[in-house]
Parts: C-alpha cells; structure tokens; sequence
C-alpha cells in the first residue's frame, strides 16, 4: 500500500494533453479556455451615461447657471449629439453616449421641469455620473487568460468582445461503469438484497459541473462480460470512472480482468479512509486511464475529488486550487491512513470554519447531502480547535 501523497503524485503525473477545439461561445460554460480573450474595442466605448436625467457642460454649472433649456434626446443606442450651446441641456438616458461638449449627468431625481427646460434642485459634481470610455479595459487589453475555467461571468465577456466562437481544451472521453450483481436500475423495486445503483449518477453529475458528458454503464460481476464490455470501452475511451469490484472479494474481479486487458497497474490500495481499495493504472496501446473507485458511495466520491479532479484540472491546464479551513472542534488522526472527514463550513468572523459532520461511513450516501466537503486529515495528525487545515469542498457556496 502506498501514502495518499503517493498515490497522488503518481496520478498527476499522467496528466495529458487532449489538444483543442473551437466551439459556438454558448456551448463553452464550464469548459476550460485556450486561448487569450482581447478587448475587441475600448470598454466602455465610448463616455456613457450612468443616470437617466439630462446631460449638461460643467461651464455652464461654474457660471452659476440652474436653469437648462432642453434641446434635444439622447437614447441609448442612437449616435452621439452635440450640445451646441453651452448653456441648454440634452435629456439623456442610461446606456446613452453623453452629447458632444457635455461632461456631467444629472438624474431626474435631482431636477424639476419647469415648460421646456429642468431646474436643479441639488448640487452638482462636475463631471458626475459617467462611465468614461476605456475606463474598465482599453482594446486590446487581455481579459481573459487560457486555463480560465468559463463560467456566467465568462461568457458575459466573450459575448462583449464578439468572441462567437472560442478555442476551448478538449475534454477527456469519459465512461463511467460501477460494477455489481446487487444493483439495480433507479426505476426498479429492489429486493431485499439489492439496492438500487447510485454511485455512477453521481460521478455523472459530478462531471456535468466540468461541462463533460459521459456514457454510463452498469456492468454485472461476470468476468467474461467485464473482459468484452471493459475492452470496449477501453479502446473507445480516454478515461474509464470504475466504481466498485476491487477490493478483497470473491467477486471483486476488476484487478484481474484489467491485468488481463493489458492495462498497467500503477498502484491498488492507499493508506487512505474512506477510499482505500482504489486502482489506478493505464492502457498504454489505447493511452486509457483507469480510475477504478472502491464500490462505497462516500468512497467513490472522496475519490473523483481528490484524484480526478485535480487530474481533469492538470490536464486541461486549469487551476487547482488549495482551500483552507478553521476547525471548529479538534480533529484527531491516531491511524498510519490520510482521513478525509465530511464537513459542513460557515463564515464566522470573516473565515470559513468548518465542523465534522458524523455518519455511519463511507456506506453512507445520505450522508454526503449533508456536507460541503472534506477536511484532509495527515496521518497520526491532531489538529487543535482553530487550526487551519486543507478542505476538500464538494458544494459551491453559492
Ligand atoms: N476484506 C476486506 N474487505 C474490504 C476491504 C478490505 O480492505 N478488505 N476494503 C473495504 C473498503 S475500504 C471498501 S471502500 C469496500 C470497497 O469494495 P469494492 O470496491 O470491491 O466495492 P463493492 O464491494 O463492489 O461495493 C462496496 C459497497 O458499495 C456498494 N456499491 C457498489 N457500487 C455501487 C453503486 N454503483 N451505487 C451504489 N452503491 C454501490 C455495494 O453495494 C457495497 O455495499 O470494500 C471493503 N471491504
Ligand atoms: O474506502 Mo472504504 O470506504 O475505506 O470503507
């Protein structure tokens, strides 16, 4: 058996290089950018009102002057106007370019219409209320990096900078198979030995949130039909997510039929809690992956967080990013295994503190709706209340 730090480090030793593609920028949400995004124009381009109101000269405030007669509209997406004479007023509406030889904004709010002209009721700030042009970004500004990971926000500016179609990485094909003559399918009644699968929804989900879609398959503890539906999918496949069928069992047949498949263990087993029994190795002809999960719900899930995704990232040249907790209460590791221990976090005081949340195991699938994550914890560690530790989050905060 080797450390988790191991096992991790082998992993993210095999990270690949799918290459790239070019996809319509509403597809892109959640995929992973290749290439430097530019600003196309100044942002904003041009001096754009913040108010609805009317736009005046600041020469005209410095005379002293209250009353404006009105002259004209700006709209919002009609050309600029000039203000001819220094002393009149253009009304003028939010998103609208402030007129020629104007420079200050003043709302409605602040105003009264007296016959064809506005009175000030306020004091005036020359110059106020304007989004001035290159203000945010000036073109040819990079707004976006490759390695961003797109999200709303992304896809906001890849719209403004007219980016209709964006080079993304290429995500990984991906099957996920769990294994088990005791599974049956969600829409069916189980018996009273059976339980109905769930780990591979899971991990499909999981996979949704990294704008992957991937092909699931249920495969029943048969060698021989491991051996052919394995292969298949091996030859087909970059990524195979196994759940379940390696550990000691009489029928825990995966590591045999993956030797026998030709795919090179690079390890089975970690001194890890919940997760332990997981094999990794790599069909080096069809240049497939292997990540064969341990069968327990909360087993397979530490493990797509803590192995594939920080693979998935590496290899699509994504952040891995490391979080940091407070704990609550202290924590202690008496045991020679990495412990991954269900948390829920909350704010207090500015930091985000996070708190053991019991279950039975790693059997426990309701468990898992009731955490934000994982807190690591290293082995024969004892962790004092306060003290910052690594967190593993499984949920967004928001
Ligand atoms: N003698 C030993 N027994 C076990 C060891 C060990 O070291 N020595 N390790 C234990 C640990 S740790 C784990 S974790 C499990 C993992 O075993 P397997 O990977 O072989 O998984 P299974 O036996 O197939 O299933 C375990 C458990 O999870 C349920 N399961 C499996 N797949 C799914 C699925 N797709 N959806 C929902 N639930 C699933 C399955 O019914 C079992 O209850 O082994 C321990 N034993
Ligand atoms: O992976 Mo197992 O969950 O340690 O019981």
């Amino acid at each position: 058996m080797i450390s988790f730090d191991l096992a991790l480090e082998f992993v993210l030793k095999h990270e690949q290089n799918f290459g790239t593609e070019t996809v319509p920028f509403s597809e892109a949400y959640n995929r992973v950018l290749a290439e430097s995004v530019l600003a196309d124009r100044d942002f904003p381009p041009f001096n754009r009102s913040t108010r609805d109101g009317i736009a005046v000269s600041s020469k005209a405030l410095s005379e002293g002057m209250k009353q404006f007669k009105i002259v004209g509209i700006a709209q919002a997406g009609a050309p600029q106007l000039n203000l001819e004479n220094h002393t009149d007023c253009v009304e003028i509406m939010t998103g609208a370019m402030v007129p020629k030889n104007a420079d200050t904004v003043i709302m409605y709010e602040h105003l009264e219409r007296v016959g064809d002209t506005f009175q000030l009721l306020e004091k005036v700030k020359p110059g106020q209320n304007i989004h001035y042009q290159a203000s945010d970004f000036e073109k040819g500004a990079t707004l976006l990096k490759p390695g961003v990971k797109i999200t709303a926000a992304e896809i906001g500016v890849l719209a403004s900078v007219g980016k209709h179609e964006v080079l993304v990485k290429v995500n990984p094909k991906v099957a996920v198979v769990s294994t088990g003559d005791e599974l049956v399918d969600v829409d069916k009644e189980p018996l009273p030995f059976q339980i109905r699968k769930s780990n591979s929804y899971s991990v499909q989900g999981l996979l949704k949130k990294e704008g992957m879609t991937a092909d699931v398959f249920h495969l029943v503890d048969d060698k021989e039909i491991l051996e052919k539906k394995l292969a298949e999918q091996i030859e087909k496949k970059d990524v195979l997510i196994l759940s379940g069928g390696v550990s000691k069992g009489k029928y825990d047949y995966l590591p045999e039929i993956l030797n026998k498949l030709g795919v090179q263990k690079e390890f089975h087993r970690v001194l890890q809690r919940p997760g332990k029994p997981f094999w990794f190795g790599i069909h080096h002809i069809h240049k497939t992956f292997i990540f064969a999960f341990p069968g327990n719900p909360v087993s397979t899930f530490v493990n797509y967080h803590v192995y594939f995704k920080p693979w998935l990232n590496k290899t699509l040249g994504a952040k891995n990013p490391v979080f940091t907790v407070l704990l609550k209460e202290s924590m202690e590791n008496s045991t020679d295994l990495t412990f991954f221990k269900g948390v829920q976090v909350a704010f207090e005081n500015g930091s985000l503190v996070a708190e053991e949340v019991k279950t039975t195991g790693s059997g426990d699938v309701i468990g898992l709706t009731n955490i934000d994550g994982f807190v690591q914890l290293s082995p024969k560690d004892v962790m004092k209340e306060g003290a910052k530790a690594p967190f593993i989050p499984t949920r967004s905060l928001t």
